[in-house]
């Protein structure tokens, strides 16, 4: 084949495709036994879409007559798809580093929101700050996510609680979006917590009448798109009744269902979700067996949030009982100033050792699985042909590395590919 292409990558030891016939997520079976070629080649088009993924043999002959703008020669490395972190909180100001020592000597996570602290503290400072502080932080943090292998993460707004932040935050996500190579899914939560001075009625009220009104408004002008809305469904915060509302409302405006649900308590958010075509439900740490049943029939996925449940010490969220029961599960780094974690292999490190995963079913949550909770699956999440070319090339023989090594992805991730284009070059070797 002759022609012109963006990047060739050559002679990897594995080539994990994680799935190869098109599927939108995997789940059970599909999940243990993830699609793996040992010596394989990538080649991206100068659209940045996959042209090719096979045996290195096989593409070399395919192409021989092929010219490519870079080539990388990935000889005794590995490459994967990018990450995919279905859920964060990645614009704010204002830190809470006083509130992990609380937490640390006791505090339980609604102990400090109740005394006006944690969402509340960020809200404050995230009001008073300016779009272009707020972007300047978010490009930092998405840099960050970018250098560990993420590729495409979901991002929430949340932290105005009314509507001039909350379109502040959305902005401030499609400027991101706009200016940078990592892919973007845009959420709007504004039910993130019940506003300080309002009841759940009033705040439910505000979010039906005046914001959501303005955001189909901006959506319908094309001035602002967003994808996904969420709410806080949680006790003290919007209860079942104010969340069913208020995802209903934005599914009618085209947006798709992806909420925080049944994290401290069992609120029966799972049966909720499925009920109203959620794509996703994030948390889940004290969903019920009916819960994980209705999901699993809706599929409906189940973003996990291993950090959470770890520096909140909560129970882990069931990860083996919704695998068997064959809820579609992902994982999410919940990036924000409660749970300071921009790196998905961490992530997977702790979904494997809290909740008892293993790496092939980390992997497949953190690629796929997290692609179709953000209703991306048809772009992004394996190595297939017409896919999106967002990849890593990791400094090892084996993909295993990049969950097993626990930190340090400067050494172990080489680069970070996005639609053909390398982005993260970190240009070092190390023995393994
Ligand atoms: N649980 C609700 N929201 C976030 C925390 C946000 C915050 O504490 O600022 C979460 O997913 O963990
Ligand atoms: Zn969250």
């Amino acid at each position: 084949m002759s022609g012109n292409y963006r990047l060739l990558v050559k002679n990897a030891q594995q080539v994990v495709l994680i799935c190869s016939d098109g599927e939108k997520f995997i789940t059970k079976h599909g999940m243990q036994n993830l699609c793996v070629i040992e010596n394989g080649s990538v080649v991206i088009g100068r659209d940045g879409l996959i042209k090719a993924v096979g045996p290195a043999e096989t593409i070399g002959a395919q192409y021989s007559g092929s010219s490519f703008d870079n080539v990388i020669d990935a000889a005794g490395m590995c490459v994967l798809p990018g990450l995919v972190d279905a859920h964060t909180h990645p614009v704010w100001a204002g830190d809470r580093v006083h509130e992990f020592a609380m937490k640390l000597a006791g505090a339980t996570y609604m102990d400090v929101h109740r005394a006006g602290g944690g969402i509340h503290f960020t809200v404050e400072h995230t009001r008073a700050a300016g779009s272009s502080a707020l972007l300047a932080s978010l490009r930092g943090r998405l840099a960050r996510m970018q250098r560990a292998g993420t590729t495409l993460v979901e991002c929430k707004s949340g932290y105005g609680l009314e509507l001039q932040t909350e379109i502040k935050m959305l902005e401030v996500i499609e400027e991101a979006g706009r200016a940078l190579p990592i892919n973007i899914s845009s959420t709007y939560c504004g039910a993130h917590a019940v506003p300080k001075g309002k009841t759940v009625a009033e705040a439910t009220e505000d979010i039906l009448q005046v914001q959501l009104p303005r955001l189909k408004e901006r959506m319908s002008a094309g001035t602002l798109s967003v994808d996904n809305i969420d709410v806080f469904c949680e006790e003290g915060v919007f209860d079942l009744r104010s969340t069913r509302s208020i995802l209903q409302a934005g599914k009618d405006m085209g947006l798709n269902i992806n909420f925080h649900g049944d994290e401290l308590h069992p609120m029966n958010s799972a049966q909720l979700g499925a009920e109203l075509g959620a794509s996703a439900i994030s948390h889940l740490e004290e969903v019920t067996d009916e819960g994980i049943a209705a999901m699993a029939t809706a599929r409906t996925a189940a973003v996990l949030l291993p950090t959470t449940a770890y520096i909140l010490r909560l129970p882990q969220p069931r990860a083996r009982d919704m695998l068997e029961a064959g809820v579609i599960v992902a994982l999410g780094s919940d990036f924000n100033p409660n749970a300071y974690c921009c790196s998905m292999p961490i992530v997977m490190h702790l979904a494997c050792v809290n909740m008892k995963m293993s790496m092939p079913e980390a992997l497949a949550a953190a690629t796929i699985n997290a692609a179709y909770a953000l209703r991306r699956s048809d772009t992004h999440g394996s190595l297939e042909v017409n896919k999106h070319g967002d990849l890593l090339v990791l400094n090892a023989a084996r993909w295993e590395h990049l969950i097993y090594q626990l930190g340090g992805h400067q050494e172990l991730i080489r680069y970070v590919v996005i639609k053909g284009n390398v982005v993260v070059d970190n240009d070092k070797t190390v023995d393994l």
